[in-house]
């Protein structure tokens, strides 16, 4: 589902006098359906920038990506947007809301881009944002005003609300007290059952131990400065 071949990424500050920052060389990074591989390494070490590498949103300096069939080196952004609708989820720590969209239709808006029935949208939506306890009075308001937890599980049911075959997780469970967080590990449990390729970055390191089936070391491919 995921292979990652000898992938390099620097970053050039170009806003102060071109300053060149290496971050990856060598990367590898292989993800089989049904596993969960769990991103580790020092703070600054790229896991958040193999995630974005993954995600098609940093192309690679050289090397190979491939997700779900698509080669992301050579992928147009139409392909990559359509990797995205259809078999790449994302769960990001923060959620980026558009105001004025209620909770309800932040979480189904992956479905309705699909073609699902707006009924059907809603009510798969509503189910998921009800398993991660989100008080049902808030469904129908923007999250915008939503405690960081809140927010959370809003972007949580929004990255499961459809069976993507590979999702990649950034602390997924950072803001969430025990309740929540046994049914986000219980998620990721059942999509890993259906199938799913999911990457992930786990600072909770129990979460990371009781779902994890891998871990992968970034610092491991770290650019000599
Ligand atoms: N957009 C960017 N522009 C310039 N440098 C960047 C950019 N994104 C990341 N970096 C640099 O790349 C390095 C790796 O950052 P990254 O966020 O991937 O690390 P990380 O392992 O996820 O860290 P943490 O655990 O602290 O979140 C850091 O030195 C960072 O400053």
């Amino acid at each position: 589902m995921i292979h990652v071949r000898d992938v390099s990424k620097s970053f050039t500050l170009h806003a102060q006098g071109g300053i060149v920052i290496p971050v990856l060389e060598g990367a590898r990074l292989e993800v089989a359906a049904g596993e969960c591989v769990a991103l580790t390494g020092s703070s600054g070490s790229g896991k958040s920038t193999l995630l974005r590498l993954l995600q098609g949103n940093y192309a690679p300096a050289s090397g190979r990506i491939e997700v779900a069939g698509l080669d992301l080196a050579t992928a147009t952004p139409r392909e990559i947007a359509a990797l995205r609708r259809d078999r790449l989820g994302y769960v990001s720590q923060f959620l980026r809301v558009v105001p004025r969209v209620p909770a309800h239709d932040v979480v189904a808006d992956p479905l309705l881009q699909l073609g699902v029935p707006p009924a059907a949208a809603r009510e798969r939506a509503e189910a998921l944002l009800s398993r991660l306890n989100l008080p049902q009075a808030l469904w129908s308001l923007s999250p915008t005003t939503f405690s960081g937890g809140e927010q959370q599980r809003v972007n949580i049911a929004r990255g499961f609300v459809h069976p993507y075959p590979v999702l990649l997780l950034d602390e997924p469970t950072a803001s969430l007290d025990p309740l929540n967080r046994a049914v986000v590990l219980d998620l990721i449990r059942e999509a890993k059952a259906r199938g799913a390729a999911l990457v992930g970055i786990f600072h909770d390191r129990e979460a990371r131990d009781e779902i994890a089936d891998r871990e992968v070391d970034v610092s491991l491919f770290a650019a000599a400065p």
